[in-house]
């Protein structure tokens, strides 16, 4: 919205976060604009990093498990309608593989000799660390379709990264791959807040002490120490609608025990 972007452009940013102030005071007006004149930058784009919500479906066939992409849809008609050049497309937002092959052809719908390159790179900041999370990531993956097109567009987001990101920290690998990796980092990590909280209804019903618990189990190279503070449930914007689509895309694929599980 205007008033937004306005407010990135003022004194008063509208998001908090330890290092954000500094990094976008830093950079803005050097090689970071924020404007409302999408169609103008997308056109003069040779990269452009789609980063749209997709909140959960409200309404439609699996309604409350699958990510809403009218968001994405739109992006992808934009950016078909009004490209005069190749350009590579990076999806940051997480897409379910069939649902990317439909923006996939509305992206090549009306491109008049435009050629797009898909890859996907999904985000893994978490709120109040993502400047270290982008700054310092434990890995920044990228996906594509594995064709020679798709390797040369692999190659400059890579180039991209490698200014600041050791290059084995940057991996490449196909384009399900990386978005299945997203979702399953989350799941696997939603998944330790729920064990270590029926640990710590089983440590309350017997008197032992769950941080204890949680302390030693992690001293297990094997297990790790972090992500087993034991809490009333996983909260955050994400979990829950992550793990939700990966349950609807194992649905989807016919995978009714996993989906369970
Ligand atoms: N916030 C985070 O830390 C992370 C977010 N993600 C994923 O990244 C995606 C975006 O998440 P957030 O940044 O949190 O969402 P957000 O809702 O804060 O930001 C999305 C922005 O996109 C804008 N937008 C929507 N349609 C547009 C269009 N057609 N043209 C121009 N702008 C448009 C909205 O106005 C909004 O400002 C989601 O898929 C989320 O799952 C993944 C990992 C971490
Ligand atoms: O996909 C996403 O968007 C992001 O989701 C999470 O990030 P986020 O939800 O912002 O925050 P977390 O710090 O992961 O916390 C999520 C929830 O788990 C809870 N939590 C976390 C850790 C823990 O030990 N115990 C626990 O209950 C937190 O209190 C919070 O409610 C992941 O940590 C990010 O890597 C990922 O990019």
């Amino acid at each position: 919205s205007s008033s937004r972007i306005a407010a990135w452009n003022s004194s008063s940013l509208p998001v908090f976060g330890p290092g954000i102030d500094d990094i976008v005071m830093s950079c803005r007006g050097r090689n970071l604009f924020f404007s409302t004149d999408v169609e103008k930058h997308v056109a003069n784009a040779d990269i452009i990093f789609v980063s749209v919500n997709t909140p959960s479906k409200r309404q439609g066939l699996g309604a409350g498990k699958p990510v809403d992409l009218m968001y994405w849809e739109s992006t992808a008609r934009l950016i078909a309608d009004i490209s005069t050049n190749d350009k590579i497309v990076v999806g940051k937002s997480i897409v379910p593989v069939k649902k990317a092959e439909a923006i996939e052809r509305i992206l090549t719908h009306n491109s008049n000799d435009v050629r797009f390159h898909i890859l996907s790179n999904p985000k893994f900041l978490a709120e109040g660390t993502a400047i270290n999370n982008l700054l310092h990531p434990d890995r920044v993956l990228i996906g594509d379709r594995s064709t020679p097109e798709g390797q040369a567009a692999v190659n400059t987001l890579v180039s991209l990264y490698a200014h600041w990101v050791p290059v084995d920290h940057i991996i490449s690998m196909g384009l399900w791959s990386a978005e299945i990796s997203k979702l399953a980092a989350n799941a696997f990590l939603a998944q330790r807040i729920s064990s270590i909280n029926a640990m710590s209804a089983l440590c309350e019903a017997t008197s032992a002490d769950v941080s204890e618990v949680a302390y030693a189990m992690g001293k297990d190279s094997r297990v790790g120490h972090r992500f087993l503070n034991a809490t009333v449930g996983y909260g955050g914007s994400y979990f829950r609608k992550d793990i939700l689509n990966l349950v609807y895309i194992c649905e989807c694929n016919g995978l009714t025990q996993v989906a369970n599980y």
